[in-house]
């Protein structure tokens, strides 16, 4: 596409590519060790425009900052400039809607879509733990190993609450207060959580729309039938927590804990409480000035990056329909 993907990233090997997003190239790539990393390059479009490139530099500096299994783990980054890249393990099957899609019916066995979504829920109590809020849960940000374990990747809409960010999501997995135009919440991505469970554990998102508006009034004004009633194998407990996570007021949502913990349940574990490692909490992304270089064995250099702009107001929603695509 760009000149952007073809320069040389020092440290690194560059092979295949494997996907094209919206604002990255991510290759295949070999570091120092000689293990393959996903290597995520800006598209020239991206660093050339500001919005985009904060929204990279911010995916950067988070995925390097947090320090969970089930978050996609960063390796190295440059968050700003003609040499931004971000390194992330490589994950050779690709994103779930990927898998997914090469899977006839669409469909993983129940212990294996339980197992997803408990590790997802994970990583969103993490995430709240620390006052964040991802705002873009869908299958398109979720990346499974080879073991059937979950990761949450794609922090670029990442943010800390308490600095306020811009309010974005997916329409087929936006929570209705979003589409009113409120402040997205760790209970928003409790909502996309639960579009999550039925789609997994039914074959089927609960909300269909050929429109922008027509998916804004299912989410507003429909409520999907029994998670259990459309999967018998759920659990009725289960299939409880996922009709709450879809409530239309965010405040009589479940914590993403609580799911978790379903989750474990109806795999027959017995939830244990999560410990998290120590993430530097007290870095949130607009204060960071610095990106740190990490290498697979802790930081081995820091740059100058300009520090993020201000929040700013909601934006309009994208003028063309795709229902998986971003709200900016
Ligand atoms: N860690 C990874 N391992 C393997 N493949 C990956 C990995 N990360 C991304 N990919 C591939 O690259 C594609 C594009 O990645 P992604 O969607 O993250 O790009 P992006 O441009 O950063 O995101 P967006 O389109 O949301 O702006 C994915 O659909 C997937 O095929």
């Amino acid at each position: 596409m760009t000149d952007s993907h073809n320069h040389a990233i020092p440290g690194y090997t560059l092979h295949r590519t494997l996907g094209r997003g919206n604002t990255s190239l991510v290759r295949l790539a070999v570091d120092r060790d000689g293990e393959q990393v996903a290597l995520k390059i800006p598209h020239e479009e991206t660093l050339g425009n500001q919005e985009a490139a904060e929204r990279f530099g911010n995916e950067v500096r988070l995925t390097l900052q947090f320090r969970h299994s089930h978050v996609v783990r960063g390796y190295a980054g440059t968050a700003f400039g003609p040499g931004a890249f971000l390194a992330i393990r490589y994950y050779p099957e690709g994103a779930l809607n990927e898998q997914l899609a090469r899977i006839p019916g669409r469909t993983l066995p129940l212990r294996g879509s339980l197992r997803i979504l408990a590790d997802l829920a994970s990583a969103l109590a993490y995430l709240h733990h620390l006052g964040a809020v991802h705002q873009d849960l869908k299958t398109h940000n979720v990346y499974v190993d080879g073991q059937g374990r979950a990761a949450l990747g794609d922090l670029g809409n990442t943010y800390f609450v308490a600095q306020g960010g811009q309010v974005s999501g997916s329409p087929y997995y936006m929570a209705p207060e979003i589409y009113h135009g409120e402040s997205s919440s760790a209970a928003s991505d409790v909502y996309s959580l639960g579009i999550l469970m039925y789609e997994l554990l039914s074959g089927d998102r609960p909300y269909q729309g050929n429109s922008y508006e027509e998916l804004m009034v299912a989410h507003m004004t429909r409520f999907p039938a029994p998670l259990t009633h459309l999967n018998p194998a759920v659990s009725r407990p289960l299939s409880r927590l996922a009709e709450q996570a879809l409530a239309k007021r965010p405040g009589e949502r479940p914590h993403a804990d609580a799911i978790r913990r379903a989750l474990l349940s109806d795999l027959g574990e017995t939830p244990q409480d999560e410990v998290y490692e120590d993430t530097k909490k007290s870095q949130p992304a607009q204060d960071v000035g610095q990106t740190t270089l990490m290498g697979r064995h802790g930081p081995t250099q820091t740059r100058n990056v300009p520090a993020q702009a201000e929040a700013k107001p909601e934006a309009q929603r994208s003028a063309g329909w795709n229902p998986f695509k971003r709200r900016k």
